[in-house]
């Protein structure tokens, strides 16, 4: 039997198919434990997004997180600019991710969730945009203009925080990345099966970038500054922020 016919086991009871990943169905109950095992510092990665976000967040502006899922980055956010008179708004492109979302920011008062694809969405007076390993999965070739029209519904001096899985220019330090990330992976409790069906079934849906490509794509959306501000193993974080004049 060929890996496109197999079904995959991909972890926390999930399974799929090869180039098959989704967030929807069963992805969304069990997302909170799958990503936080599965993404290297997750959890400081959040932990820093918060921290800069001080520096960003204006009053009367909106603060979005694209690609929220069950809402766990959206509600510290939240939690945090409590008291600033800021809107607070997840999109997530997947109804199942959004049901968990809004249950989670059920006693939130300043979040919105949205359903719906970002791509398609407007975006405005913003501070602060936050995509946390979403851009990944839009398509190549619309990332261009999805980060310009971002850009654009930025106010002066606001920023963009950007994670991505990324990978590397050179293929054998690609490769020995690669076997420590499979490492921190059984550390985490898969099997090589789970690893090696997760891996399949985000093949073509996940489409990673050398971390010069999203600096590179930053930069020419407008942002005048862009720096590394996170790294762990392939997953990397990215500040731009918008100058204060066009
Ligand atoms: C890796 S998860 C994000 C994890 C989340 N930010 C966190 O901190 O836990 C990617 C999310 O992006 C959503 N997504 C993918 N493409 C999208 C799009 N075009 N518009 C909105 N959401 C999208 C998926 O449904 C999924 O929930």
């Amino acid at each position: 039997m060929t890996s496109e016919q197999n079904v995959l086991v991909l972890g926390e009871g999930l399974e799929g198919a090869t180039a098959s990943w989704t967030f929807s169905g069963k992805t969304a109950e069990v997302f909170d434990q799958h990503v936080s095992k599965s993404v290297p510092a997750y959890e400081s990665g959040h932990h820093l997004i918060v921290r800069l976000s001080d520096f960003f967040v204006r009053p009367d502006t909106n603060v979005y997180e694209i690609g929220c899922s069950t809402a766990t980055l959206t509600a510290k956010l939240a939690e945090r600019h409590r008291r600033k008179r800021v809107h607070i708004v997840g999109i997530d492109i997947e109804a199942d991710m959004v049901a968990a979302a809004r249950t989670k920011c059920e006693a939130l008062t300043n979040v919105s969730i949205v359903h719906g694809d970002a791509q398609a969405l407007d975006f405005e007076h913003a501070s602060l945009i936050v995509m946390y390993y979403t851009l990944q999965f839009i398509p190549l070739r619309d990332r261009p203009s999805f980060l310009e029209k971002l850009y654009g519904a930025l106010i002066p001096g606001g920023a963009i925080l950007l994670f991505e899985k990324t990978v590397f220019e050179d293929g054998e330090i690609q490769d020995l990345i690669s076997q420590v990330y499979h490492e921190h992976k059984m550390e985490q409790g898969y099997s090589s099966e789970e690893i090696l069906g997760k891996s399949l079934s985000l093949r073509g849906v996940l489409q990673p970038c050398t971390s010069i490509a999203n600096q590179r794509l930053l930069r020419t959306a407008g942002f005048s500054k862009v720096a590394v501000i996170h790294k762990q193993l392939a997953f990397e974080g990215y500040l731009a922020i918008k100058g204060l004049v066009d």
